[in-house]
């Protein structure tokens, strides 16, 4: 799939995974609505990348993806702005043991939201032209991570969702494909606050900062990489690129159903 004269919508896109993910299907020739509740960072990340590949090529749209009915105005934004929706990446995550209930709102249901929602204008059984949505999960996805219960769980939620929406897709003819990416540990905002969003499990921070010795980190940019794999390769669907220090691999996962 080449990414000239596409249309996507990245949530969580002014900072972190998000940000980088922007930069690289912009780089690519795609046009981007960048949703975020951080306007300021986003603004800030548009007019850098006008200065490169001009106005016309993004759009900041100020979007919690807790919120149904700003999701909704920001994809119909998108679409009369652009002409349409070719991919989402529904990157926005938080990690937060102490305020879990958020947690599961913005990593889970905000998936959810912005899928539900975004299939109205992808839908080829409804008018629209097909696509890729790719979701940001994590290695907490596929195993535990015991400093965080709760996020691992969303985690673990965010690739049940996109594998069975994958084979909901293919069997429905909706000419949509859904992959997720599952990173490591990543060098963002959200792995330097680590320590004081861990609520109950404070007394584990120590166990994370050893788990990072051990694996090492990973840039964003790396990550957006596999994203950018997952939009443009058209034989994945219900795919799961799993990102370590220095290392990708599909998942193969247990066949039992
Ligand atoms: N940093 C890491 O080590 C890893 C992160 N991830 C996942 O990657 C995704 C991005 O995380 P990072 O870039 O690390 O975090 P970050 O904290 O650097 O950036 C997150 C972005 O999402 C935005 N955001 C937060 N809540 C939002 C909401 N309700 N609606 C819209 N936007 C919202 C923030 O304003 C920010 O711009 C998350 O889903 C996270 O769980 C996955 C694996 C590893
Ligand atoms: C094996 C599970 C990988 C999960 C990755 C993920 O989704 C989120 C990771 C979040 C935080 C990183 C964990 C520990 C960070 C440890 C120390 C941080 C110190 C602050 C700093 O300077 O970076």
């Amino acid at each position: 799939m080449a990414l000239n004269g596409k249309t996507a919508v990245v949530t969580g896109a002014a900072l972190g995974i998000g940000r980088a993910i922007t930069e690289i299907l912009v780089q690519n020739g795609a046009k981007v609505a960048l949703l975020d509740v951080n306007e300021a960072e986003a603004k800030a990340l548009k007019k850098a990348l006008d200065k490169q590949y001009g106005q016309e090529k993004t759009i900041v749209i100020k979007c919690d993806v807790e919120s149904e009915e700003q999701i909704k105005a920001a994809l119909q934004k998108t679409a009369d702005t652009f002409g349409g929706i070719d991919i989402v990446c529904n990157n926005a995550g938080i990690l937060n043991e102490g305020e879990w209930e958020k947690t599961v709102s913005i990593n889970v249901l905000g998936v959810i939201k912005v899928t539900y929602l975004a299939l109205k204008h992808m839908n080829k059984l409804t008018g629209g032209r097909g696509g890729v949505m790719v979701n940001t999960a994590s290695m907490a996805g596929l195993g535990p991570f015991l400093t965080c219960p709760v996020y691992s769980a969303t985690k673990h939620a965010v690739v049940g969702f996109t594998r069975s929406m994958a084979l909901a897709s293919a069997v429905s003819d909706y000419g949509i494909r859904f992959n997720a990416v599952c990173p490591g540990f990543v060098e963002t905002d959200l792995k330097v606050k680590f320590p004081f969003k861990l609520g109950q499990f404070s007394h584990l921070s120590d166990v994370g900062k050893e788990m990072v010795e051990q694996m090492g980190t990973i840039q964003p940019s790396v990550v957006a990489e596999c994203v950018l794999e997952l939009v443009t390769d058209e034989t994945k669907n219900g795919d799961h690129l799993l990102v370590k220090h220095n290392e990708k691999s599909y998942v193969t996962f247990p066949e039992v159903l």
